[in-house]
């Protein structure tokens, strides 16, 4: 797999009044060809910082960073604008254009003396335009659209940039449900049918373990912790990076959850549709699950098909139908 970006003893950081403040040292890090990475990190760890470094939009403190082989420090700004896109939370556009026009910038690297877009700049727009799906948005004025109509804007514009390596600082924040799995499926595609390197930092977890490549796991102090999102669920990174007393990575379902302290422990046998959201449920009411091969005191079977209510048996004890687990829970806690 081809490095389009790779980092050597990176620090990152800033100067204030004369003196480095460094956010993170010695970063070894690489981007490959056809994958989508996911920056991870609590709230400050420095991944905007490290976005805006490989970016090239502020100075990394030592080390380097290469792009498709050559310095970060060699390029102009020009060239570098063919390498690297990069759509960042507080992007601002000036003037209040239209969402062409918006896009229109990314062609900028490419355009001649006197800016003007010719006939393959707009043939590159309306492909983008296409493959992001927002036909109907390109006559309306930027500050008219959603959040999420907005995001797909700036990342039309970042691909009209067509550039092998595209960044994007959070582009999931500010949306809802739907539309941060759009975006991030959009993303996916355009990294499996463009090859692109795409890294994008971002919270949600979820959508970073289903859809990433790659995961760096960034903490302080610590080394970036890299690799597919299953290897480092595996490893314990998510508990070591993340965990608080109050909060566990629970690796049986790839998601934190809090630390309760349970009551009781009960070995459950359900269907695979219902054994989830029982086990959740029963959590919450300090009930732990024991893992199959652990014998608890108390079973609990729940057998359901799709014309009776769920049936509990509760072995050594009573037989009961129940129709939602919301009466479930009010008999176990009888
Ligand atoms: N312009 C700046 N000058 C000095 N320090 C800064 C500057 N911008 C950010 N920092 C500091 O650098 C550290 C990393 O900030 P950064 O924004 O990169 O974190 P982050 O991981 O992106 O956080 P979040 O998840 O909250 O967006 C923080 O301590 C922050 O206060």
């Amino acid at each position: 797999m081809r490095n389009l970006l790779k980092t050597t003893d990176l620090n990152i950081g800033y100067q204030l009044r004369g003196e480095q403040k460094v956010v993170h040292q010695k970063m070894n890090l690489s981007l490959a060809k056809g994958e989508l990475t996911s920056l991870l990190g609590v709230n400050g760890v420095g991944k905007s910082t490290l976005l805006r470094t490989l970016a090239g939009f502020q100075p990394k403190l030592s080390g380097d960073i290469l792009l498709d082989g050559r310095s970060i420090d060699s390029f102009s700004q020009r060239e570098r604008a063919k390498l690297v896109s990069v759509v960042l939370t507080d992007q601002v556009v000036v003037g209040d254009l239209f969402v062409y026009e918006v896009i229109a910038l990314g062609r900028h690297p490419y355009l001649g003396f006197f800016g003007r877009l010719t006939s393959e700049d707009h043939k590159v727009i309306e492909e983008v335009v296409h493959s992001v799906g927002i036909g109907e948005l390109t006559h309306r004025r930027i500050s008219s659209l959603s959040d999420g109509e907005r995001q797909k804007v700036m990342i039309a514009k970042a691909l009209a940039q067509q550039t092998p390596i595209i960044i994007l600082d959070e582009p999931t924040a500010f949306l809802d449900l739907p539309s941060r799995i759009e975006i991030t499926m959009l993303l996916r595609k355009l990294t499996d049918k463009m090859d692109k390197a795409i890294l994008l930092s971002t919270h949600d977890l979820d959508l970073a373990l289903d859809l990433s490549d790659k995961i760096w796991l960034m903490g302080k102090e610590r080394e970036v912790a890299c690799g597919a999102p299953e290897d480092l669920v595996l490893s314990g990174a998510f508990n070591s990076y993340f965990e608080r007393d109050s909060i566990i990575f629970d690796r049986s379902i790839g998601r934190f959850r809090l630390n309760e302290k349970h009551e009781k422990l009960i070995s459950l046998d359900a269907d695979a549709g219902s054994h989830f959201w029982i086990e959740k449920a029963l959590h919450r009411n300090g009930i732990a699950v024991a893992n199959k091969n652990v014998k608890a005191e108390n079973h609990l079977r729940v057998v359901r098909d799709a014309t009776k209510p769920y049936k509990l048996v509760s072995v050594g004890c009573k037989e009961m139908e129940f129709e939602t687990i919301n009466e479930l829970l009010v008999e176990l806690k009888n």
